[in-house]
């Protein structure tokens, strides 16, 4: 993927002409890369030439830590805070756990700077306010229903729409403000933020694009993610978001009150699935000058707000810690299965977990159907009839889903809740009894469904019941499930 594709990302930032400090982008020292260059070499032009390429762009790992400078010599050594800091850059902590959160689960990240983030003015309610995000679920905003719900692929609007005004919430259980729960949104957007970043004070994002690339600009640098992989913005992160392709529609799972974590392989060993080093952060990448009229747009509580500041947000000239922002491409994936009887508990493709503290249960999991060799002798091999305490969020990047012949579509989406029985479809069901007992290996091949599992049991949002999207038939497709009982064997 080449990443030097010229695009119309941020808009122009206004250089300084009143500092009296030399200006940074004149104390570049010979070995910077071209695409620091290409961003902040002369007069900053209106339109960003490139966005980092998989090859040379990232820093790999997963909950590394990280250090990162736009600048040699930026990142303070031997310290954190110097009372003065190199290039006279301020420093700036960003916590994602408690300052006392055990050792192998603390995170935090050090930026380094041109100003500092509290230079804004006071946050007021956005004007007009967003009406359909919730990070609280209760009996006055949401439904319980244990009916199965399906959604057709959301339509992408026609007016201009960016990726905070096109998000919109589904589902969700718990609170924000109690630090436990879990919200699944969708966006549709078909254009880039202008002018204001984005923060999200109320949990970390996972977000999961099906249609269109998200060119993500991040304070610790940029990040582009194409559909087929995610993105993980963590709780607190200012970020931008540009639409390089237009139209855009994706999933997002949203967790308050933890991060996610890799989960623990048992007995498959060492490796396998999400490998660490697949995992990519963004190198530091700074914007330079007054950017007069900026918005910071922060959701707390489920509601945005405003703040204005005369400069962008990302200024971060350096940085160091593992609090970071990151992308993982689901190709990826290692995947494990049955080799030679049965059906495996889908638990078996986790990408990442977020914990509760019981141990085994999730918060929410996210798990991948992916591409893989179905070889299993004698057996059903599509998912089996169940009902799970667990609650099931699906939704399908491309291709087709193995439990369902049709109406699962991709950008469509799924509910199964706690105890709601599901599975196979009846034509999925009398295709496979069709085959018999002879059906050899076989790929599955253009697929890519995945799930967002929890223990919490969500609630659902008005404005999804009441969708257009919805598929009121949904039930109709096990309603033709017939009995093939016979006394006799
Ligand atoms: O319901 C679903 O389609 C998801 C799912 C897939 C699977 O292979 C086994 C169990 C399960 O819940
Ligand atoms: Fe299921």
């Amino acid at each position: 993927m080449s990443g030097r594709t010229p695009v119309q990302t941020r808009p122009p930032v206004v250089l300084s002409s009143f500092s009296s400090a030399p200006c940074l982008r004149d104390r570049l020292s010979d070995h910077l890369s071209t695409l620091f260059l290409t961003c902040h070499m002369g007069t900053r032009p209106a339109v960003v030439a490139d966005f980092p390429s998989d090859e040379v762009g990232y820093l790999s790992g997963f909950r590394n830590t990280f250090s990162s400078e736009a600048i040699p010599g930026v990142l303070p050594q031997g310290q954190n805070s110097p009372l003065l800091c190199p290039y006279g850059l301020y420093a700036e902590q960003i916590s994602g756990t408690s300052f006392t959160s055990p050792r192998e689960l603390n995170q935090r990240t050090w930026f380094y700077r041109i100003k500092p983030s509290v230079t804004h003015e006071p946050f007021k309610a956005r004007v007009p306010a967003h009406s359909k995000l919730l990070s609280e679920f209760n009996q006055s905003n949401s439904s319980a229903t244990p009916t199965q719900l399906r959604w057709k692929p959301v339509e992408i609007p026609d007016s201009p729409t960016d990726f905070i005004d096109g998000l919109f919430t589904v589902c969700g259980a718990g609170s924000s403000s109690l630090r436990h729960g879990f919200a699944i949104h969708m966006y549709t957007a078909n254009k880039s933020m202008e002018g204001c970043a984005f923060c999200n004070a109320d949990g970390d994002f996972l977000v999961v694009p099906q249609k269109g690339r998200l060119w993500i600009t991040t304070e610790c640098g940029r990040l582009q993610v194409s559909p087929g992989e995610i993105v993980v913005l963590p709780q607190g992160f200012r970020f931008a978001v540009d639409l390089p392709d237009g139209p855009s529609r994706g999933y997002v799972a949203e967790i308050f009150g933890t991060h996610f974590q890799l989960p623990d392989l048992g007995p498959i060993g060492a490796n396998g699935l999400a490998a660490p080093r697949h995992f990519l952060a963004p190198r530091a990448w700074f914007e330079e000058g007054n950017h007069p009229g900026y918005n910071i747009i922060q959701k707390f509580g489920g509601e945005l707000f405003t703040a204005k500041q005369d400069f962008s947000p990302f200024n971060v000239v350096a940085w160091h810690g593992n609090y970071v922002p990151y992308k993982y491409d689901l190709n990826k994936f290692c995947p494990y299965n049955t080799v030679l009887f049965d059906h495996s508990d889908p638990s078996i493709n986790t990408v990442l977990t977020a914990p509760t503290e019981k141990h085994g249960v999730a918060l929410l999991d996210f798990v991948i159907f992916p591409p893989r060799w179905l070889v299993a002798e004698h057996t059903f091999r599509p998912p089996y009839y169940h009902r799970n305490c667990m609650s099931e969020y699906m939704g399908l990047i491309h291709g087709g889903y193995e439990a369902k012949a049709d109406g699962f579509l991709p950008g469509g989406a799924s509910l199964h809740i706690s105890m709601t029985p599901h599975g196979p479809d009846t034509k999925t069901y009398e295709a496979t009894i069709a085959q018999g007992n002879e059906a050899g290996p076989h790929k599955l091949t253009d697929t890519m469904a995945f799930m967002f599992e929890s223990c919490l049991i969500p609630r659902v949002c008005p404005w999804a019941l009441d969708s257009p999207a919805i598929d009121p038939d949904y039930y109709k497709c096990w309603i033709g499930l017939r009995s093939h009982f016979s006394a006799k064997d």
